[in-house]
C-alpha cells in the first residue's frame, strides 16, 4: 500500500496519475468515497465516488471504511470491500489520502505501508498552483491554504518526504522509492524463499 499526501495544490494528484500511466509500475488506484461536489474536470468511480452525507454516514457507521477524514469541511473515506479485492490479487495499491487517514492505514496495515509526503517548494507557490489550477472558487482556495500548514506540520509521520519542485525530479524520486520498497526482504520472502531453497539443494558442479 502506497500513501501520497500534501497540502492541496502540492501536486499529488499530478503525480498519482503519472504513476498510475506508469504501466510497469502496475499500481492500482484506491477510489474513495467523498462528499465533496465533483470538480468538472472529474469523473465518477474514475476519481472518487460522489456520495451524499447521509450515504457517507451509513458507510462509516457499517464498518465499510477502512479509513475516514473530514478534510477542508468535506468527509472523505476508503471503501474497505474493493481495496481487499485489489490486494487479494497481490496487486499493489495507491492512495491519495491525508495525514488523519494516512496514520489510520498505517495503524492498521503497519508493515505493508509505505507512506510519502509532498512538500511545496514555497508557500507562495503552493498559492500559485491553485490558482493556475483554477477549479476551486478563491473562498476554497483559501480556505485549503489556511489548512496547508497544519497538513505540513504532520510531514515527520511519513517514511519519505519529497520536494515537488522539478515535477519530472519528483516523478523519478517516485519510482525509485518503489523500486526500492519492492525490493525489501519481508516482501520478497515467499518468492525468494522458494529460490534460496533451490539454490541450496543444487550441487554447485
Ligand atoms: N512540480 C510542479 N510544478 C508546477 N506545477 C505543478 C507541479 N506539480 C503539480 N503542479 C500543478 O499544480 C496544480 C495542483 O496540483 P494537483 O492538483 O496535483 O495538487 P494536489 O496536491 O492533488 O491538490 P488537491 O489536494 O487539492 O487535490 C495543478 O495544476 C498541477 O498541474
Ligand atoms: N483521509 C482521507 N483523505 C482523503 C481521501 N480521499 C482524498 N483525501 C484527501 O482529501 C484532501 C482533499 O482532496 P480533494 O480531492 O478535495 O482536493 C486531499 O488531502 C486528499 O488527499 C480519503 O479517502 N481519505
Amino acid at each position: 500500500m502506497l500513501i501520497l499526501s500534501s497540502p492541496s495544490g502540492a501536486g499529488k494528484t499530478t503525480l498519482t496519475r503519472m504513476l498510475l500511466q506508469s504501466k510497469a509500475l502496475d499500481l492500482t488506484l484506491s477510489i474513495s468515497v467523498t462528499t465533496r461536489a465533483r470538480r468538472s474536470s472529474e469523473v465518477e468511480g474514475i476519481h472518487y465516488h460522489f456520495i451524499s452525507r447521509k450515504q457517507f454516514e451509513s458507510l462509516r457507521d457499517t464498518d465499510a471504511l477502512l479509513e475516514w477524514a473530514e478534510v477542508h469541511g468535506n468527509f472523505y473515506g476508503t471503501p474497505s470491500e474493493p481495496l481487499e479485492a485489489i490486494l487479494g490479487q497481490g496487486r499493489d495499491v495507491l492512495f491519495d489520502i491525508d495525514y488523519q487517514g494516512a496514520r489510520q492505514v498505517k495503524q492498521k496495515a503497519g508493515t505493508d505501508v509505505v507512506s510519502i509526503f509532498i512538500l511545496p517548494p514555497t508557500m507562495r507557490e503552493l498559492r500559485a498552483r491553485l490558482e493556475r489550477r483554477a477549479e476551486d472558487p478563491p473562498e476554497i482556495i483559501a480556505k485549503r491554504l489556511e489548512n496547508a500548514r497544519t497538513e505540513i506540520s504532520h510531514w515527520a509521520q511519513y517514511d519519505y518526504v519529497l520536494i515537488n519542485d522539478d515535477l519530472q525530479r519528483t516523478f523519478e524520486d517516485l519510482l525509485a522509492i518503489v523500486t526500492t520498497e519492492r525490493l525489501r526482504t519481508p516482501r520478497l520472502k515467499e518468492g525468494l524463499g522458494a529460490f534460496v531453497e533451490g539454490l541450496l539443494n543444487e550441487p554447485g558442479e
